[in-house]
């Protein structure tokens, strides 16, 4: 049976990478940026319209979605991809990260996490064998390995035992996900700013074998500078074959640089977060639509964007539904941000595919130091 879930690296430049992750419900392109459904829908956007940004696939939100409206009635209804109108890829993450920032009231164990909802106080336990039922039944197509983001900045000992116990978790992940083709299983390396535990983690994982491979515990603010440490060597530990997924990141400048380290796959909710708070991205950097300085500019955020709001609308425009609040200016926002990163992932594919990637860093930075925003 041909294999459901394929990775095929096409072309390398230096360390970056281009490819096609085939599975069952489309192709993701790689280096890929996975916009976030958060509850279900990217926020201020449908479906058909993320896809016309080109995001070949979405995250969904194990923690939301398993409080309300439970993974259960998920299933009942047919699947995530059913019940939000998204047929191709979804990544879920495990729920972890999200109990350990979202809530005060939780206790970790070994057999994993007890925590009671944001929502409505009730009490929760979230395990690597529940994680795993839960994204089953929300339908992934790529399920990650229940984890503990270890927080940082953290000593040493304590960096260690996390990722020891994130690593125990990950064979109880392995095990309770079972033999389920079609669907893919990743492994998730800790070990936070250490070298040596970034190995151990990585030797760990590729022990047990997986589908793919994230790179955990980092954009919990250590800082560009500690994560491009990391990212210097951490990727290389993971096998060339799979794919490799950056956690959580980020700024477009951190997904150039991650890319260049040999990253593969990243999420982050900053473009549709901060597109609703005003903030939107273009070659020479972010500026934030609320400023006055855009009430008379009759010019696009960025001339050389083709999305719906830089072909038809002015940054005066932009300004005004904003600061009156009106819904079209989340719509607009978010869409140009979404559409701007996956513009970003083209250009970069295109260029490592043509051996010119150092030329396109160049270019990228040159771009933004020109200011003029
Ligand atoms: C921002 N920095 C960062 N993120 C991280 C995440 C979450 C990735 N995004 C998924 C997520 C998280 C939230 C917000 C949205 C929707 C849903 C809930 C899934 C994206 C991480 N997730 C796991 N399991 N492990 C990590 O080490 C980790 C490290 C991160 N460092
Ligand atoms: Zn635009």
């Amino acid at each position: 049976m041909a294999r459901q879930f394929q990775f095929d690296l096409q072309a390398t430049d230096g360390k970056a990478r281009t490819g096609v992750i085939s599975t069952t419900r489309g192709d993701i392109r790689t280096p890929a940026f996975m916009p976030v459904g958060t509850a279900a829908t990217v926020k201020a956007m449908l479906p058909e319209n993320v896809r016309a940004t080109g995001a070949d696939i979405l995250l969904g939100n194990t923690y939301h979605l398993m409080l309300r409206p439970t993974a259960e009635r998920i299933d009942n209804l047919g699947g995530l991809h059913n019940f939000m109108n998204w047929e191709r890829p979804i990544l879920t993450d495990s729920g972890g990260f999200q109990v350990m920032s979202l809530t005060s009231l939780r206790k970790l164990t070994e057999k994993g996490v007890t925590f009671k909802s944001h929502v409505d106080g009730s009490q929760h336990h979230l395990t690597p064998e529940r994680s795993m039922e839960i994204q089953r039944l929300l339908g992934a197509d790529i399920v990650m390995c229940f984890d503990e983001c270890t927080p940082f900045p953290a000593e040493e000992d304590v960096a260690l035992e996390s990722m020891r116990l994130s690593m125990r978790w990950a064979q109880r992940s392995r095990d309770a996900f079972g033999d389920r083709p079609g669907h893919a299983l990743f492994g998730i390396q800790q070990g936070s700013v250490f070298r040596e535990q970034r190995e151990e983690s990585a030797e760990n994982l590729k022990s047990i074998g997986f589908d793919g491979y994230a790179v955990g515990g980092l954009a919990v603010g250590e800082g560009q500078e500690a994560m491009f440490e990391v990212l210097d060597y951490a990727p290389d530990m993971l096998p060339a074959d799979k794919p490799r997924y950056l956690m959580g990141v980020g700024k477009p400048d951190d997904i150039v640089g991650a890319v260049a380290r040999g990253i593969d796959m990243m999420d982050c909710v900053l473009p549709s977060r901060s597109g609703r708070t005003g903030q939107v991205f273009t070659r020479r950097g972010a500026l934030n639509i609320k400023n006055a300085r855009h009430q008379d500019d009759p010019r696009p955020i960025d001339e050389h964007c083709t999305c719906p709001a830089c072909r038809n609308y002015s940054r005066a425009y932009l300004h005004h539904v904003f600061r009156t609040g009106e819904i079209i200016s989340s719509m607009l926002l978010t869409w140009h941000n979404l559409h701007y990163y996956q513009e970003l992932m083209t250009r970069m594919r295109d260029a490592i595919s043509e051996g010119r990637f150092d030329q396109f860093q160049r270019d990228f930075h040159t771009e933004r130091a020109k200011g003029d925003l």
